[in-house]
C-alpha cells in the first residue's frame, strides 16, 4: 500500500525566488525506508517540512495513507497528518523527564492507554530504566532514542527524520544505525531519512533519492539508488 504519495509538488520560499522544490513527484510503500540525499541547500529539509505541513506548497498534492493532506483545495494541519518527526537536535523538552517527553504527543489518545503506550515505547527503544531522567542526563544516542520514542508514540503513518545522526560521534553512529533499523522494522514504520552520509543509506535504507538544487524530482533530475 502507498503510504505517501506526492504529485507535482512545487514550492518557493518567496514569490519572486525560483522554486526550491519544482514539480516533484514521489511515492513510498508501507515499511519502506528511504534516504534523501543531496547537496546543502537542495531542498531536503524543505521536502520534509512540506510533507509534515510546516510549509504550504504553491502547487501539487500530498496524500498520506490514502488521505489527502494538501492539494489546491485543502490544507490539513500538521497535528492531523499522521506524521512523526525527529529533528537533528532531537528537540526534547529540557524541563520534562523522558516519560513526560513521550507522553507529550499523546493528548489525543484515551487517557487509560497513555501510560501503557509510554511503557511500550520505552521498551521499544530500550530505555526502560531512564524514564525519570531529564534530557541533559542522557547521552546523545540515548536522547536520540527518546526523540524516536516520542515521534513513534502517537502511531504515525510515516516518520520523517532530518539528519538524525549528525550529532553523534562515528562509533556511536554505527551502533545507533543498527538499533534504528531494528526499531523501525519492529514498528513496520515507513520512514524518510534526510542525510549527508551515503553510509547511512547503505546501512538502513531500501533506496535513496537525491535532490538536485532548483530542480528536484525522482527519475529525470533526481537519482534513485536501490541499496537493499
Ligand atoms: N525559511 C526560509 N526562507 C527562505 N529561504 C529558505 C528558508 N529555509 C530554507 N531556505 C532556502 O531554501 C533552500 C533549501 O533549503 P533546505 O534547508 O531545504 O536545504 P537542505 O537540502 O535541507 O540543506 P542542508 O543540507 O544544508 O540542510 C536553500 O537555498 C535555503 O537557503
Amino acid at each position: 500500500m502507498k503510504v505517501v504519495e506526492i504529485q507535482n509538488l512545487t514550492f518557493s520560499y518567496s514569490r519572486s525566488a525560483s522554486p526550491t522544490i519544482d514539480d516533484f513527484s514521489f511515492s513510498m510503500n508501507t515499511g519502506e525506508i528511504v534516504g534523501v540525499l543531496g547537496q546543502s541547500g537542495s531542498g531536503k529539509s524543505t521536502l520534509l517540512r512540506l510533507i509534515s505541513g510546516l510549509e504550504m506548497p504553491k502547487k501539487g498534492s500530498i496524500t498520506i495513507a490514502g488521505k489527502p493532506v494538501v492539494n489546491d483545495r485543502l490544507f490539513v494541519q500538521p497535528e492531523d497528518r499522521g506524521v512523526g518527526m525527529v529533528f537533528q537536535d532531537y528537540a526534547l523538552f529540557p524541563h520534562m523527564t523522558v516519560k513526560e517527553n513521550i507522553l507529550f504527543g499523546l493528548s489525543r489518545m484515551a487517557k487509560k492507554d497513555r501510560k501503557p503506550r509510554v511503557k511500550e515505547m520505552l521498551e521499544l527503544v530500550q530505555m526502560e530504566d531512564f524514564g525519570d531522567r531529564y534530557p541533559h542526563e542522557l547521552s546523545g544516542g540515548q536522547q536520540q532514542r527518546v526523540a524516536l520514542a516520542r515521534a513513534l508514540a502517537p502511531k504515525p503513518k510515516v516518520l520523517l527524520m532530518d539528519e538524525p545522526f549528525s550529532n553523534l560521534d562515528a562509533d556511536l553512529k554505527e551502533s545507533i544505525r543498527e538499533d534504528l533499523l531494528l526499531i523501525l522494522k519492529k514498528a513496520n514504520m515507513t520512514c524518510m531519512i534526510v542525510t549527508h552520509d551515503r553510509n547511512d543509506v547503505e546501512a538502513i535504507c531500501n533506496y535513496s533519492i537525491t535532490m538536485c538544487p532548483l530542480i528536484a524530482e525522482q527519475g529525470a533530475a533526481g537519482e534513485k539508488f536501490q541499496t537493499l
